[in-house]
């Protein structure tokens, strides 16, 4: 199958900044706008020029900053947003005046209020005028807002109209995500066989999600030969948002059997895009979000583990290295089974006897169904609750930080050994991190002991709440976990720690024999 370019247009910083609660800051658009173009992206709309001082900045920003991929701004059909919008892009390296008008009747006779021949008019007039005061250099695009309810014969002759204008791309948005697949499919392939002079311009969709379908819909359009779709990352935009970027672009890679188009992102950077936008506009990602939610490449059942641990392919349509992520996650819960559980223990350089296994395992049955989360603590205690917990090694005599605003954090420890007490003193980033580097000093700890998590959650409400710290560690091949609670964050964390260094001791000497 010869396949065709589809041309990916991220309007994350245009119509995803429309999500109710997001407001970028110009700054913040232009590391998005930069982390987009080491995405790969064609084309980033990066704002809607006239529409405020702020996006007027960001987008001359990034025309400026950003060289290899479109920067587009959008303007409606008036001279003075495309006035505008040309003066944001002038100094770009390749720009695009995205123009549209509404073309739905509903649109016209109550938003609006002109009738159909003058909103033609009007397009086509946008389009002309673009096109002169930015010359050849540029690209002009159109969009006939709410063409998804706009009757068909008219949207015909306004596509017409505007390629005939000189138009690069026609985009057809289903501006309210009323469309369902088959019906959108079959609207695209009608505007492609019924308007004249169509393969002049480069057919756009842009389907927003409120009926959940803007995945599908832009799919559909890509197989009715449409050659452009818009979309977002995360799925960020008005209401419910538009299509998903990351799941357009996967749906593609994953299914090149399929679909006759490719693109040219770079898949890996998407799962560090997704994280960035989420951080930036605050929009948190659900864990079930296909793609970059936490739950896409974790696998939480039994049979499912068992067949992934076997053959990753036998619950995984996508590696998550394809995104940028390092592996999936196995995550032990009452519904996973032995092999599971089995991994989790060579994990942590656990060994155990048969018969321990089986009591072990029956214990982590019963307390996963007790328990919504099992982190790897739990499973120290119960390993534990097996072979006894044994002497420490370590124990935290006294701690001591320092924080505050123009202070330089530090942090001084004595530890209880078995060569005697131990002394350490640190700066750090903060009181935590001192108190670690402290802890380290005190005990000369290499670098092969690295902190692989630390989770804090306070336990009560309250500002005299109980502060619980979980650290995983590892070294040489074990990973060990430990907790601490106590009202002072800082000796919780330094608690945490070292019952974790505790159990690394354990665990060495038991493979030694000790
Ligand atoms: C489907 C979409 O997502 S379209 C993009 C939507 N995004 C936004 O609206 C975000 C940015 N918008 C804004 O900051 C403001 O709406 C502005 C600056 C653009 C305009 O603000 P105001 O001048 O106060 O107008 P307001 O937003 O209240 O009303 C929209 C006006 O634009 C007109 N209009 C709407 N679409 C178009 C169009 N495509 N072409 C020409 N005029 C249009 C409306 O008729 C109305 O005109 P009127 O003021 O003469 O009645
Ligand atoms: C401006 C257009 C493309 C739009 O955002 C929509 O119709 O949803």
């Amino acid at each position: 199958m010869k396949k065709e370019k589809l041309y990916i247009f991220d309007t994350t910083l245009r119509d995803g900044e429309q999500t109710p609660g997001v407001n970028l800051t110009v700054d913040e658009k232009v590391q998005i706008a930069k982390q987009l173009e080491r995405l790969g992206v064609d084309v980033i709309e990066a704002g809607f020029a006239i529409s405020s001082p702020a996006d007027f900045e960001a987008i001359k920003r990034i025309a400026k900053e950003v060289r290899n991929s479109t920067v587009c701004s959008l303007a409606r059909a008036r001279e003075e947003d495309i006035r505008t919008a040309w003066e944001a892009l002038k100094e770009g390296n390749r720009v695009r005046i995205h123009t549209f008008i509404a073309t739905s009747d509903i649109h016209l006779k109550y938003k609006l209020k002109i009738s159909r021949e003058e909103a033609l008019e009007r397009a086509v007039w946008a389009v002309k005028f673009a096109r002169e005061i930015m010359g050849e250099k540029a690209e002009v695009e159109f969009s006939a807002e709410d063409a998804g309810r706009t009757d068909l014969k008219y949207l015909y002759e306004v596509i017409e109209a505007v390629i005939e204008a000189g138009a690069d791309v026609v985009n057809i948005p289903d501006t309210v995500g009323y469309a369902v697949p088959d019906e959108w499919y079959e609207k695209i392939l009608s505007i492609r066989e019924n308007v004249k002079n169509v393969d002049r311009a480069i057919i756009s969709v842009h389907c927003h999600n409120d009926l959940g379908l803007a995945t599908a819909n832009s799919l559909m359009a890509v197989m009715a030969g449409a050659r452009q779709v818009e979309c977002t990352i995360n799925g960020l935009g008005e209401r419910a948002g538009n299509a998903a970027l990351e799941e357009v672009v996967m749906a593609v890679k994953v299914r090149s059997d399929h679909f006759p188009v490719y693109t040219d992102i770079d898949t890996k950077q998407i799962y560090k895009t997704s994280q960035l936008v989420s951080r930036l506009t605050g929009v948190l990602i659900s864990k079930t979000k296909p793609i970059v939610g936490d739950n896409a490449f974790a696998h939480e059942s039994g049979i499912h583990q068992h067949g992934v641990l076997a053959c990753p392919e036998t619950y995984e349509i996508m590696k998550p290295e394809d995104i940028g992520l390092k592996e999936s996650k196995i995550v032990l819960g009452k519904h996973s089974g032995r092999h599971a559980f089995r991994k989790k223990l060579e994990e942590m350089g656990v060994e155990l006897s048969e018969e321990q296994f089986e009591e072990a395992f029956r214990k982590f049955k019963e307390l996963a169904s007790r328990k919504k989360e099992i982190y790897d603590v739990d499973i120290e205690l119960l390993i534990e609750g097996l072979e006894g917990a044994g002497e420490k090694t370590y124990e935290l005599l006294y701690n001591q930080a320092v924080s505050g605003e123009g202070v330089i954090p530090s942090a001084t420890v004595k530890i209880g050994t078995p060569e005697g007490e131990k002394l350490g003193i640190a700066v750090g980033n903060g009181p935590v991190d001192a108190t670690y580097r402290a802890i380290r000093n005190a005990l000369g700890l290499g670098e092969d002991i690295q902190l692989k998590d630390f989770k804090i959650r306070a336990l009560t409400a309250g500002t005299d709440a109980q502060a619980e710290v979980y650290v995983t560690i590892e070294s040489n091949g074990f990973r060990v976990s430990g907790r601490g609670v106590d009202p002072d964050i800082v000796r919780a964390s330094a608690l945490a720690f070292l019952e974790a260094l505790n159990r690394l001791e354990k665990r060495k000497n038991k493979k030694k024999g000790i």
